[in-house]
């Protein structure tokens, strides 16, 4: 696999000898995946990247195209197999076993997007996660759940296994944030030029705020050999599902809404306006988080130890086993002046009419 085809290597000397393109950069495989083939390379322009190459087989036509996310570090020795027609997997073979496997996505939903939102050709690299161990954490759920009091709960009692995937945001600091920690604070405008130049995993707007991930934030943290910890909305969630990324999806749900109301209150970081507007979104969130599908499990916060129990059990952590109330959530008893309903396996709660 990843030899390129007799005739293919015929077609490209031919390309090459007649001048189509020159290919000044060394190749070290070619694969035919749809319409086109992809030149994987020893180098890149920038000289320490693997590069990429596309020839058009309906057009003729040599393709040099945007390549997304953290790129491998250049190799004189690599094989690469094709998966199916939107990503190849990439064996740096010549490289430590934690930096060896990367996926080259051609044709996923993700390229896709940036395809169109770039208006050019796109591919994407992703890092292989050997194991489970150091698939990246999505943590979502409704402002004021509980999410970054787990999150650092998690990244005090284990900091050489998680870090945190720090994001971008036009929201103001509240008081003890700091930038570059808790979030990078930004401008708009900047914001949204790093966005059109693909710089951002996902982002979204939220509470009328723009957040997002940068591809970077990720990667810093993989570098240092962690586990990437994302405390991102559902719109972000959603995103990331499509993308390369390869997360575990994991979505924070309150007991009730009124005790939801009481954290975000108690916690006294907004304005009422501001506490009622998140009390509004809490509600489409969590329907979002409990019946989209795009969570692999639901942790329900009530007592803040038996839910970060839960959330360590989740993620392999050697912890004494709990009642883990993780979706398909099955007992339909939720402390709600609310009929909870259970639907394939789901609690899709009513939230509309808690008051
Ligand atoms: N899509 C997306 N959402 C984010 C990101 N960072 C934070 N959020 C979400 O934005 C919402 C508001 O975050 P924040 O203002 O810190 O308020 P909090 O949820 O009350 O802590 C929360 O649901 C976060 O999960 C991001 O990078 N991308
Ligand atoms: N299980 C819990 N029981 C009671 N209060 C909690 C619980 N979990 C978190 N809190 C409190 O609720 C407030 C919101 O928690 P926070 O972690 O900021 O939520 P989020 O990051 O989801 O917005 C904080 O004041 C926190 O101390």
């Amino acid at each position: 696999m990843g030899e390129a085809p007799v005739m293919f290597e015929e077609d490209l000397h031919k390309n090459i000898s007649n001048g189509t393109r020159s290919v000044s950069m060394a190749y070290e495989a070619v694969v035919a995946v749809a319409n086109k083939q992809y030149l994987v390379g020893s180098t890149d322009e920038s000289g320490s990247s693997i590069g990429v190459l596309a020839l058009d087989q309906t057009t003729s036509k040599w393709i040099t195209p945007v390549v997304l996310g953290d790129k491998p570090k250049i190799c004189m020795d690599l094989s690469v197999i094709i998966l199916n027609e939107e990503r190849i997997l990439v064996i740096r073979r010549d490289a430590a076993s934690e930096d060896s496997i990367w996926f080259l996505e051609l044709n996923t939903k993700f390229v896709r997007d940036q395809s169109q939102a770039l208006e050019t050709e796109v591919v994407s690299w992703s890092k292989g996660v050997i194991g489970d161990d150091l698939k990246p954490v999505v943590i979502s759920g409704p402002s004021g759940v509980g999410k970054g009091t787990l999150i650092s709960k998690l990244m005090d009692d284990f900091p050489t296994k998680f870090g945190f995937s720090v994001s971008h945001t036009t929201r103001a600091p509240r008081q003890n944030e700091q930038n570059g920690v808790h979030y990078h604070f930004s401008v708009r405008s900047d914001m949204e030029k790093d966005i059109k130049d693909g710089k951002f995993l996902e982002y979204a707007l939220v509470h009328d705020n723009l957040y997002g991930t940068s591809v970077e934030a990720v990667e810093v943290v993989a570098d240092a050999g962690k586990r990437c910890i994302l405390d991102i909305d559902v719109q972000g969630a959603r995103q990331v599902r499509a993308s390369p990324l390869g997360a575990k999806f994991i979505f924070i749900r309150p007991p009730s809404f009124a005790e939801l109301e009481n954290r975000l209150r108690a916690r006294g970081t907004e304005t009422e306006e501001q506490v009622q507007k998140r009390l509004r979104n809490a509600k489409a969130e969590i329907e979002q988080g409990l019946s989209s599908g795009i969570f692999d499990h639901i942790l329900e916060n009530d007592d803040l130890e038996v839910c970060y129990r839960n959330l360590k059990k989740l993620l392999g952590l050697d912890v004494t086993p709990d009642v883990c109330r993780t979706s398909p959530v099955t007992e339909p008893h939720l402390r709600m002046n609310h009929l909870a309903e259970n639907v394939d396996g789901h609690f899709v709660v009513d939230y509309k009419n808690n008051k």
